[in-house]
């Protein structure tokens, strides 16, 4: 069986983070590992509580993963420190990891920050580097490239731009925009691909960034090529927020059972 690791932060209410990547792994019909980052006290209204793991203990859960069952593909989401993110980076190069996708996590839905502001360098110096695919929603790819990332042309040029620091893809997600859901995927070639898709009228949207890189993971370790995974993630993203789950009182997770069209587990409705 294919294995996906997600290094990660803990999210409570269970949308996002660690446990909406166990979730879409699962739903992929891969086995899920995990080395966490952060707890995170949050709901679908807010983050309440963040406590840092220490940076050893994110160490030794990289390396225990990797000793024994050696994982096909790493997604890395939120990381809120710069030691934490440098000892990452130095274990993952230690275990020669291969198909890592970095979801560059910075904001929550809610408004919350994920990541101390004097944690982004670190970022891009060791993570950006390493990634397979880095998935910057377009207020990330604005930190990410230091210019205003509002338009097709910019959104373009802002791809090209992080593409400088990475021998990998840059898929600059439009969750944020307002008319439509378009994606845009820079191969390592440098070819560029639009990823066009109508916005779902929903609020229901939290954890779709941590979704969707893991399941891009997940493509990645079941041998897809960076566009087949991705192309896939941004349809399991689709179905799971179309099924109308509508939980909590702000911004509502999405239904990871949804599962490419088929009921998944035999208690799924
Ligand atoms: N309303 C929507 N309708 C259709 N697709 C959407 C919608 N919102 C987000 N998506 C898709 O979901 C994926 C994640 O994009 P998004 O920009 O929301 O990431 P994100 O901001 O990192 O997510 P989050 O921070 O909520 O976890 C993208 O493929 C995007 O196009
Ligand atoms: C632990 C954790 N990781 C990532 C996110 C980002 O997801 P979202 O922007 O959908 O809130 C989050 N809220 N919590």
């Amino acid at each position: 069986m294919k294995t996906v690791l997600s290094i990660a932060g803990s999210d409570s209410s269970g949308g996002a983070g660690i446990q909406a990547d166990i979730k879409t792994i699962e739903s992929y019909g891969l086995f899920a590992e995990t080395a966490i980052t952060a707890i995170t006290a949050q709901n679908t209204c807010g983050v309440r509580a963040v406590q840092d793991i220490d940076p050893a203990v994110v160490a030794a859960q990289i390396d225990a993963v990797f000793e024994d069952i050696r994982p096909d593909a790493v997604k890395i989401g939120m990381v809120s420190s710069a030691n934490i993110i440098a000892v990452i980076a130095e274990r993952l190069r230690a275990h020669e990891a291969s198909n890592i996708v970095l979801d560059p996590v910075m904001v929550a839905t809610s408004g919350s920050r994920l990541i101390a502001e004097q944690a982004v360098a670190a970022l891009i110096e060791h993570l950006v580097p390493l990634a397979t695919v880095i998935t910057p929603n377009m207020p990330e790819a604005q930190v990410l490239c230091g210019f205003p990332v509002e338009d097709d042309e910019a959104i373009q040029r802002a791809a090209q731009a992080i593409a400088q620091n990475t021998n990998g893809a840059v898929l600059i997600k439009g969750g944020h925009r307002s008319d439509t859901a378009d994606d845009l995927l820079v191969l390592p070639d440098g070819s560029l691909s639009w990823l066009r898709a109508k916005r779902i009228d929903t609020e229901n949207t939290h954890g779709t960034g941590c979704t969707l890189s893991s399941a891009i993971a997940c493509g990645l370790a079941q041998g897809n090529t960076i566009e087949q995974a991705v192309r896939r993630a941004k349809g399991f993203v689709r179905g799971a927020m179309s099924t109308g789950l509508n939980l909590g009182q702000g911004n509502g997770p999405l239904n990871h059972m949804w599962c490419h069209g088929k009921p998944h587990l035999p208690y799924a409705q």
